[in-house]
This record gives structure tokens, sequence and C-alpha cells, in this order.
């Protein structure tokens, strides 16, 4: 007789969204033009041509989203802040209609009862940082900190639970190596100094917020379980070198004080010296760790495939919409490997889920069976971390709203809530009701 998982009293069950994937609205009340808002509306960027002028009309309907949030018994929210809505140039001048946005936004999730969880920097920030050089310039790091000073100060007593960065890896990946994301041009030269002024930033922030802050501060990462394709010792190579691209190239300096020795590797004569100084400031403290799980990925050697040297082995097994690997155990690989190597700070699942192919909403229901298999396998797995003493203290479903998926569009739905475009209407699907009932019973009907 197998025991049902139970999850502790305080385990914090959310969901998460971002500020450009659900938004709309990108110019509304004085707000700036982003880098998001300008690459998605160059020709040939985004799949079927979409972009965020709409996306889930979240800036005007909020209080029914929270409405819905309080229907799926949610205790807490996950959103990010769009920086151009507070500093439509970056920096300088404050625009606080697009501040009294998050204000309201805090009060009406406080006043439902549901945590805000709030993310400064998820890769959307205003178009004229980008044309001063982006996260590739030194001052990048005191831009943002600058920035979140200014948000501890003004959401003071309604956010207690903040991260810096979602995903810096994604940023540099493909904002500066492929051009994927803004700012759209291959730049891999650059991409060590941004990835660098990324964690500065994130430090930087850290302090700002010791000294003007109230509650929790942390690092969204983005980790991903590697696996060598074979035992050959070139297979093994290219293993050490995609791992540490992905997995250790941000967590490295933050906990052990130093990069990967790879990085020089895979960088070459591109990979610069940085100041002895930066590594004592990017060690920061901080006071959990985010981490976003969603698939494994088995590697093999591959010379041509610049920079890592490496190639995806697709395994025979359920993939999503994405073409992502269903791996259940790796998000507690992740969990176990996190805590033996670099911390024991308090965790949180920042980001779990998948897309598929979901059928429309019939009579107000959507029929996601798949979806509510990958959770439940999924926060198994959590389970089994926290059974083996690993400090998760909650968990966000990605995503709340089905949303804009990056260079993807309107295509790949993950929400946990179905949202027809363009008229918004949301429909909360099986999964959605599934996820309700895993809060109500604390995981006893995983
Ligand atoms: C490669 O997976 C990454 O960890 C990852 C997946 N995802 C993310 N990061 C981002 O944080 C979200 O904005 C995406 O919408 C979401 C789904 O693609």
């Amino acid at each position: 007789m197998t025991t049902k998982p139970s999850f502790p009293a305080d385990f914090l069950w959310g969901a998460a969204t971002s500020a450009y994937q659900i938004e709309g609205s990108p110019l509304a009340d004085g707000a700036g033009v982003s880098n998001w808002h300008r690459f998605a509306h160059r020709p040939g960027t985004i799949a079927h041509g979409d972009h965020g002028d709409t996306a889930c009309d979240h800036y005007r309907r909020y209080e029914e989203d929270i409405q819905l949030m309080r229907e799926l018994g949610l205790q807490a929210y996950r959103f990010s802040i769009a920086w151009h809505r507070i500093f439509p140039e970056g920096r300088g001048r404050l625009n606080p209609k697009g501040l009294d946005f998050y204000l309201r936004l805090a009060d009406a999730l406080n006043n439902a009862g549901i945590v805000p969880c709030a993310t400064l920097h998820h890769w959307d920030w205003p178009a004229a940082l980008d044309d001063q050089g982006g996260w590739a310039h030194r001052d990048s790091a005191q831009w943002f900190a600058d920035y979140a000073h200014t948000l501890f100060r003004a959401l003071d007593g309604r956010v207690k639970h903040w991260a810096t960065l979602n995903e810096p890896w994604v940023i540099v990946h493909a904002g500066y190596i492929e051009g994927a994301h803004p700012p759209g041009v291959p730049a891999f030269a650059k991409a060590p100094h941004a990835a660098h002024n990324l964690l500065r930033g994130h430090a930087l922030a850290v302090q700002a917020f010791r000294a003007d802050g109230a509650g929790q501060i942390g690092l969204v990462v983005n980790l991903e379980p590697k696996f060598a394709a074979s035992a050959k010792p070139e297979d093994q190579a290219a293993l050490a070198r995609s791992h540490a691209y992905m997995n250790r190239w941000f967590l490295d300096p933050v906990f052990l004080g130093g990069y990967p020795e790879e990085m020089a590797d895979i960088f070459g004569a591109d990979w610069p010296r940085f100041p002895e100084e930066d590594f004592k400031l990017i060690r920061e403290p901080f006071d959990f760790l985010g981490i976003n799980y969603y698939s494994r990925t088995v590697v093999r050697d591959e010379p041509a495939n610049l920079p890592v040297r490496d190639a995806r082995v697709r395994q025979r097994a359920e993939h999503t919409a994405m073409d992502w690997e269903v791996f259940p155990e790796g998000l507690k690989t992740c969990l176990t490997w996190v805590k033996q190597r670099y911390t024991t700070l308090p965790l949180y699942v920042t980001e779990n889920g998948a897309a598929f192919a979901d059928p429309p909403a019939v009579a107000g229901r959507v029929a996601d069976p798949r979806r509510v298999a990958y959770l439940r396998d999924h926060l198994r797995a959590a389970h089994a971390a926290l059974a083996e003493g690993v400090d998760l203290k909650g968990y966000f479903a990605w995503s709340l709203l089905d949303n804009f998926e990056w260079a993807h569009g309107y295509g790949k739905r993950f929400g946990l809530v179905r949202v027809d475009y363009p008229t918004g209407t949301r429909t909360p699907k099986d999964s959605a009701r599934f996820y309700r009932r895993v809060i109500e019973s604390r995981g006893a009907v995983l």
C-alpha cells in the first residue's frame, strides 16, 4: 500500500505568468516601447505574425483573472513587472500610471488572500536600454538595481516575495547567442558579458532589497537534467559541456564564486577575464532559489554544432507540443542536485507545465488529460524530493492562462485555463479542476 503524498501545510500552491505574455495594452498609460513589443512587430520574428498587443488582455481583465485564481484555490500568483511601464525610457522619468497598475494588482491579490510573487525582469524591458547596449553594457547592472530599488519602495507592504530575474540563461542564449529573442542579432562575443552583467544586476538588486525592502528575494533559473547518449568519451565530454552551459553557468558563480571551466572551452578566445571583485558581489546571499523545470535532454557529441558542440538525441517517449520529452523524475533530479551541489536554501518550483494541443471548450469544459497526467506525475516527483529532505516551499504551475509563447506566438497552449483569442474568453480546463483538488487535499489525490 503506497502512502498518498502529503505536502506540508505551509506549502505554497500557485500559478505563474509573465507581463508581455498576458497583459496586452503594451503602450497604455504612458508605457514606453519595450524590446519585445518592437521585436514582435518585426516581420518574421514570431510564428503566424503574432504579437502581444492584446495577448490575454490581462492589463484590463486582471480582476476577472484574480477571481479565476480564487476559483482555482490558488494561494499565490507569480507574475512579472513590465519595466517599460515604470520607466518608459528605462531610467530617469518614472511613469506613475504604469506603477499604479501593479499597485492595483497587488492590492487586489492581497484582498483575495492570494500571495503576490513579483518577478522584476521576465525578459521584457524598455527598448531604449537595448539601444544603449543592453545587458552587454556594464552599466546595465546598475540600471536594473535602480529599477528594482524603486519597486521595492513603491510596493513595500504589498509585495513581500520578490524574484530578481527570470531565467538569465534564456536572456543570454536566445537573445545573444541565437538571436531568436531581443536584441535579435546573434552577438556571440557579447554573451559572456551579458550573463555577467545579469548576475551583477541580480546581486546589486539584492543589496538594494536588503537596504530598502521587506520579505524574501530570490533568483529564478531554468534547469534541465542532461544525460549522455553513450559512454563514449566524446559523448561524455559533450554532456559536461552541455550541463555546464545550461545548468551551471549561472549557479556556479552565485553559489561557488566562479564560472565552470567548460565556459572557456565553449567560448574560446571570446571568454573574458572578469574582475575578481565582481565575483565577490555576485555571491551576495539571497533567500530562495526558484527552479523552472520542463524536461531533460539526452546529448551526444556534435563538433559542428557550435558553440557547445552537442546535439539532442530524441528519446522514444511522450513529448509535448513543444517537442519536449515528458520526464517527471527530472524534476526530482534538479531539486536534489541543487541541494547536493549548491545550497540548502529554500527552493520553489517557479515553473512547471506543458503545452498540448488542447481541444476547444465544449459546454464550459476543456478536456486536457495529458496535462492532468503531466501535473500529477511531476507533483509526485516534487513530493519525492521533499521526502528526501529538499526544502521545497512551493510549486507554481506554468501557466495560469494560455498566453503568448514568445517566438511560438499563441499556437502553444500551456494554460490551466484556456483563452480563446481574440475574444479573451477564459475556460478552466480539467487540469485546473485537478490542480484545485491537489491544493485542497495537499496532494492526497495524486
Ligand atoms: C526551456 O524551458 C524553459 O525553462 C522555460 C519554459 N518557459 C519559460 N522558460 C519561460 O519562463 C516562460 O515565459 C515560458 O512561457 C515557459 C514555456 O516555454
